[in-house]
């Protein structure tokens, strides 16, 4: 077996770079190191873990266009998405490090004269974090920044199809000061280093974020050493479109939240439910917006849909389209893909299909692709009903002008996200995270930094 992973751009097949795989000795060694380092990190003062934080950024920031254009050439996704991703990045960096200061504890009133009662926060430990390919850099960050944060000490195993975004993070936190064995990679297999991470008794703290199966198996393989679990998983997130929506923003809505990295994201609305009083014009209005995306290398700056990922994703993909088409939906338009095989690169184009049905598996499972299945309601609780019908939870979209029917979705809808005339809502200060199969767990925000921390109680007797 090779001891490298070969990254291609996903554009043309091309190699980029090699990278070696860490050996499992390795990584048990990168592990003890940061457990060892954490005893140090834990004691910095959070002023200073603070200070290296915003160093990290800062180096981050002017960096922009080399990581976005190695963002780009791993991951296939345009130039100027990689760009806003470095930004997004970063803002996780700024978000905690301004965090760091603010890890409250309290004081509680005791229930006699001769006692007090102090409650603290304490970071959990080393911090073994596993990454998805379709934000290599945001998804590394807004997992590294709260721990670092909080005094724990991080290594990061990337997905295998980007692992030269991670490693130059990594890097660059070290040039900004923060110590060599506080933050560290390791490179492979999930499957193999999964297993490692989990069977470890020093790591004390999983954060992942990628499919709801591979979510499932490490929260299982880390009950034996009861470690906390973070987990950012798979969506299937419905946006609805009111009667009494404004159609044209709608439309925008839908195209910035479906088409963005070719619409592989966990919150891309991967259910179109459009009133059907407004259907018809709600469908030629997106049909026309659609055909106007330009498809192709994410390194073109004109480019607004990339290829996807790997041969895997575009099978499913292509399979949920087949589906669709086979039991009765109607392309309005694309059904039209753009690959070899041979050479490794797959573009799925972007594609309308309305008179899409429940029982269609672009229904029920997550697509990851550029793909907008269309479907209508009558009724404000039909939606909902239609909505809810998954088992995931992790966001949701409506587009009302009617604060009632705003308000009435906001109750009733049972996801972690929610975009009120909104497809953009990420932001590293609000908090992010699904329900029900989507996770546990939130990152961004005051919530983002919880899961690293445990709370310790003190009681103090016999004060005179
Ligand atoms: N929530 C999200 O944002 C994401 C959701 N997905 C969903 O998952 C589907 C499949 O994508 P895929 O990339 O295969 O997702 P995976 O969940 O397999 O991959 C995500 C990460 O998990 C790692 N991994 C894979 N298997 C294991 C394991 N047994 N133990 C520990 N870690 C593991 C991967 O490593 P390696 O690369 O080495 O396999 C990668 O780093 C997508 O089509 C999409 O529906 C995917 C990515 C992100
Ligand atoms: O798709 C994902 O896994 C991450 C979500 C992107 C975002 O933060 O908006």
């Amino acid at each position: 077996m090779s001891n490298t992973i070969k990254v291609n751009n996903p554009a043309t097949g091309e190699v980029v770079k090699e990278v070696a795989i860490t050996p499992a000795a390795d990584i048990e060694i990168a592990i003890k190191e940061g457990d060892e380092a954490f005893k140090s990190w834990s004691r910095v003062n959070a002023h200073q873990r603070s200070a290296l934080l915003k160093e990290w950024s800062a180096k981050i920031k002017a960096e922009t266009e080399n990581l976005a254009e190695v963002m780009t050439l791993e991951s296939g996704k345009p130039l100027k998405e990689s760009r806003g991703e470095v930004a997004y990045a970063a803002s996780y960096i700024d978000w905690y490090a301004e965090e760091a200061k603010r890890l409250y504890g309290r004081t509680v009133p005791a229930h006699t004269e001769t006692k007090r009662i102090i409650v603290t926060k304490e970071p959990v430990g080393l911090v073994a974090a596993i990454t998805p390919w379709n934000f290599p850099a945001a998804m590394m960050t807004r997992k590294a920044a709260p721990a670092l944060a909080a005094g724990c000490t991080f290594i990061v195993k990337p997905a295998e199809e980007t692992p030269l975004t991670t490693m130059r993070l990594v890097e660059l936190a070290h040039q900004a000061g923060i110590p060599e064995k506080v933050v560290q990679y390791v490179n492979g297999y999930g499957k193999e280093i999964g297993p490692i991470f989990t069977d470890s008794k020093l790591v004390r703290k999983i954060t992942f974020t990628g499919s709801t199966p591979v979510g499932k198996l490490l929260m299982k393989n880390s009950a034996a050493t009861m470690k906390h679990v973070s987990m950012e998983l798979g969506g299937h997130a419905p946006l609805i479109v009111t009667k009494d929506a404004d159609i044209d923003f709608a439309v925008e809505q839908v195209l910035a939240s479906k088409f963005r990295n070719a619409g592989q994201t966990c919150i891309c609305a991967n259910r179109v439910l459009v009133h059907e009083d407004i259907a018809n014009e709600f469908s030629e209005q997106l049909t026309s917006r659609v055909q106007q995306l330009k498809v192709g290398n994410g390194l073109e700056e004109n480019t607004d849909v990339g290829p996807v990922i790997n041969a895997e994703g575009y099978e499913k993909i292509n399979r949920q389209i087949e589906d669709a088409v086979a039991k009765g939906a109607r392309v309005l338009y694309g059904h039209q893909y753009d690959k070899d095989e041979a050479k490794g690169y797959y573009f799925v184009h972007p594609t309308v299909l309305e008179n899409v049905q429940g029982e269609m598996d672009i229904m029920q499972e997550e697509t990851f692709g550029p793909v907008i299945p269309l479907t209508t309601f009558r009724e404000n609780k039909e939606a909902v009903e239609i909505a809810n019908n998954t088992p995931f939870g992790l966001a949701a979209y409506f587009f009302t002008n009617d604060y009632r029917t705003g308000i009435y979705f906001q109750e009733h809808l049972k996801f972690g996200i929610l975009g009120w005339n909104d497809g953009a809502p990420s932001a590293a200060h609000a908090p992010f995270g699904g329900m029900k199969e989507s996770g546990i767990g939130r990152e961004g925000g005051p919530e983002g930094i919880e899961p690293y921390v445990e709370t310790k109680y003190l009681s103090i007797g016999g004060i005179q």
